[in-house]
């Protein structure tokens, strides 16, 4: 290699192993950049800048935009495209080169290309998102001497492994059939109980291919909730690099840990879903635990599903991806269903019915609400029955957990002279309770104020709470169980760091014997001591207008029941508690028996009847305004425009209709639902449509933004 500096500046741009470098060029050459400019910008493409020497796409810079200068990503230049400076155009030249670092890979582009053409997004809007903010910040010579600082520091990691489990009947059928399906790159979904080892499968899967030299990929919901399982994975990792990447790391960080990932120093990455992106340059396998979880949609931004985006990123670079649940997403059973039993037979399914050291799950108790006095009801959520379940506990010594999704302490307070109710005064929902510190708060803009000491409508000083949240049901449980060790576990006892790892490891110890907290308890977690779990008032979802409300309360419920009876000595006096109105209704008849096959029959069944995903494909349009007639003008002028194009590519337009929490931080929200039978029919639809979405944009005065939504979870 030449000493030269020119030549020493080509070969670091250079593409990998095989390409030609290419020759000093004295010519500026026009490279395309993808800069972070959001959708109704109407940038769409990259943007072209001058550089003295072309770039490999990948190579990380810095570009002038405006008065500004940002961070962008050398692009690929699309075939036909020349990178000659075109005549009459003038270019901005390239401010800075990311030399030191070696480009993100082509398979990194191919994802965010695809992932912004399928969530109908920049390609730049997307890369940008998921690269570490703190990358925006620094200039090439802080980069520079981040990545000495880094090198210097990153000692052989040390370490001892203690014995493995032997594998059970079950996995062991698991891991043969993995290993010997491996080579095809397939998509597996991996149908465990709770308690039946899944965490086994991916700790030797992953082993496995690094030990050959890979990198394994392990995508879970969320990282905060589930210490215990980053511990899992660094306790059998000695000797090799496990690193993790989630929002919930401070940027330095996160920063830290993606240059890791880059340069190839990291053998295993853990990550929530914008891991999904991490540019691992010998991705060997992807796993994504707990994949039905709604945690992996991205809600703002560019909408899209980690979950399944592993599944592209699998194909695009040909490695297996496993997916596991024990209670999988409809899309992804349905896709895992051979064809003879109506399914896309699209993925394998494998099955681990068995929890590990042979414990049962728990037997489901239904408590038949209706049937209890009305004065047993007025001062507790709890009946009596359940009472007596939780003082046996007690005096067993064992724990209970008590799930009740919703935090504060009374969802709403009211005045018993005049019927004030304490409504929010920026959006259509009630301010919730929370007694510890006397606030009414709004959970969707954060609105918080002082309980006044009167009514504020007529100046009664009786104002009362109404329903309970998980708050109240803490008091309660400590009232009706003297002596008893009462915890909580919600989005407020746990906001200050380490908080939730503290409370966790009480529970863990021992400390607690009645866990009170929302659905952040009812999954993922391996309780040893845990022999009753309640469900003090789920019927709710039952009547959701959201098609989706009954498979994510099935799943709750199920997730939650799994965290009784995990050791198996204990499994058979295990208990799973459901206080209901409606006892006779046939999700909690699949509960009885845990039964997710049959739920699931009945639910594809079901959206099968009636239209909806798997069956068809949806999007939302979206759009806010300060008036909520004006958001759906705009909806209805942009679906008027392309009722030709809907007809002509077989997709329903559907009129619009505010959202159901209609008002938030004093912006109207109104939605348009999009609808095929294809999905690449709705993709071709989109695409088309875009350009009438930006032209309309300008035309609509008070129109404050919009954004499409590919496959929403919500409708
Ligand atoms: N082969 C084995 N031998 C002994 N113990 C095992 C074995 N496999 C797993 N375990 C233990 O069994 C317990 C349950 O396993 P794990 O947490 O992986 O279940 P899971 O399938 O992920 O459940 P969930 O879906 O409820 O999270 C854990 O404590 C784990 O350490
Ligand atoms: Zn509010």
């Amino acid at each position: 290699m030449g000493k030269s500096p020119s030549s020493r500046a080509a070969a670091t741009s250079a593409p990998a192993a095989g390409a030609e470098p290419p020759a000093p060029a004295r010519e500026p050459v026009v490279v395309p950049v993808v800069i972070d400019a959001p959708q109704y910008s109407g940038l769409k493409a990259a943007l072209g800048y001058l550089s003295e020497r072309p770039l490999t796409p990948g190579t990380l810079l810095r570009v002038p935009l405006g008065r500004r200068e940002v961070l962008g990503v050398a692009w690929d230049t699309r075939s036909g495209e020349d990178s000659a400076v075109p005549d009459g155009v003038t270019l901005r030249e390239v401010a800075a080169v990311f030399d030191a670092l070696p480009p993100l890979p082509a398979a990194w582009r191919e994802l965010v290309d695809f992932a912004a053409s399928y969530y109908q997004r920049s390609p730049g809007e997307v890369a940008l998102a998921v690269l570490p903010p703190e990358l925006r910040m620094l200039s090439a010579t802080q980069l520079e001497r981040r990545l000495t600082r880094l090198r210097a520091k990153l000692l052989p990691p040390s370490g001892a492994q203690g014995a493995l489990p032997a594998p059970s009947a079950e996995q062991a059928q698991v891991l043969q059939a993995l290993a010997a399906s491996a080579g095809d790159a397939p998509v597996t979904l991996l149908h465990g109980s709770t308690g039946s080892g899944k965490t086994e499968i991916y700790l030797r899967e992953a082993q496995r291919v690094v030990e050959a030299g890979r990198q394994a990929l392990v995508l879970v919901p969320e990282i905060n909730l589930t210490p215990q399982l980053e511990e899992r994975f660094l306790a059998r990792f000695p000797g090799r690099r496990v690193v993790s990447l989630h929002s919930g790391l401070t940027p330095a960080r996160r920063l830290k840990h993606w240059l890791m990932v880059l340069l190839g120093e990291a053998d295993l990455v853990l990550g929530t879903r914008l891991a999904v992106f991490a540019p691992l340059p010998r991705l060997g396998l992807v796993i994504v635990d707990e994949e039905h979880d709604p945690s992996y949609k991205q809600q703002e931004g560019a909408r899209y599903s980690a979950r399944d985006l592993a599944v592209v990123r699998g194909r695009v670079e040909g490695v297996p991806v496993l997916l596991g649940s024990a209670t999988p997403s409809l899309e992804s059973w349905h896709n895992a269903l051979p064809a003879t039993e109506g399914g896309a037979g699209r993925y394998t399914r494998l099955t681990m019915a068995a929890r590990i050291g042979g414990g049962v799950l728990p037997t489901v108790r239904l408590v038949d609400m209706s049937r209890l006095p009305k004065e047993v009801l007025r001062d507790s959520a709890l009946s009596p029955a359940l009472l007596g379940a939780l003082r046996e506990r007690l005096a067993r010594g064992e724990q209970s957990l008590v799930l009740l999704n919703r935090r504060g302490y009374a969802p709403v307070l009211h005045c018993t002279e005049c019927g004030w109710k304490s409504a929010c005064a920026h959006c259509s929902a009630w301010r919730v309770f929370h007694k510890l510190d006397r606030t009414l708060r709004c959970h969707h803009c954060g609105l918080t104020e002082r309980v006044p000491r009167a009514c504020p409508d007529c100046g009664n000083a009786d104002i009362q709470p109404t329903g309970r949240g998980t708050e109240r049901l803490e008091e309660q449980l400590a009232l009706a169980l003297p002596g008893a060790r009462v915890g909580r576990i919600d989005a407020d006892t746990t906001r200050r760091s380490g908080a939730l790892e503290a409370e966790l490891s009480r529970v863990h110890a021992g400390e607690v014997d009645v866990l009170v907290g929302t659905q952040m308890i009812a999954k993922g977690h391996d309780f040893r001591r845990m022999t009753l779990v309640a469900a003090v008032n789920p019927d709710a979802a039952l009547f959701s207008s959201d098609f989706r409300a009954p498979e994510r309360q099935f799943s709750l419920l199920m997730q939650a029941a799994g965290r009784a009876g995990r050791a198996a000595e204990q499994a058979d006096r295990a208990e799973m508690w459901v206080q209901t109105w409606h006892p006779q209704h046939a999700l909690y008849a699949a509960l009885r028996t845990h039964d997710y096959a049959a739920f699931a029959q009945a639910q594809l069944a079901e959206r099968r009847a009636a239209g909806l995903p798997p069956y068809t494909h949806l999007a939302l349009l979206r759009a806010d305004a300060r008036e909520q007639s004006v958001a759906q003008a705009w909806l209805r002028v942009v679906s008027d425009e392309a009722r030709e194009l809907a007809e002509q590519h077989q997709v329903a337009l559907y009129p619009p209709v505010p959202l159901s929490v209609q008002r938030v931080a004093d912006m109207e929200r109104a939605q348009l639902l999009v609808e095929s039978a294809s999905r690449p029919a709705l993709q071709r639809f989109l695409t088309a449509w875009d350009a009438t979405l930006r032209r309309k944009r300008p035309e609509q005065k008070g129109l404050l933004r919009w954004a499409v939504d590919v496959d929403p979870l919500a409708i």
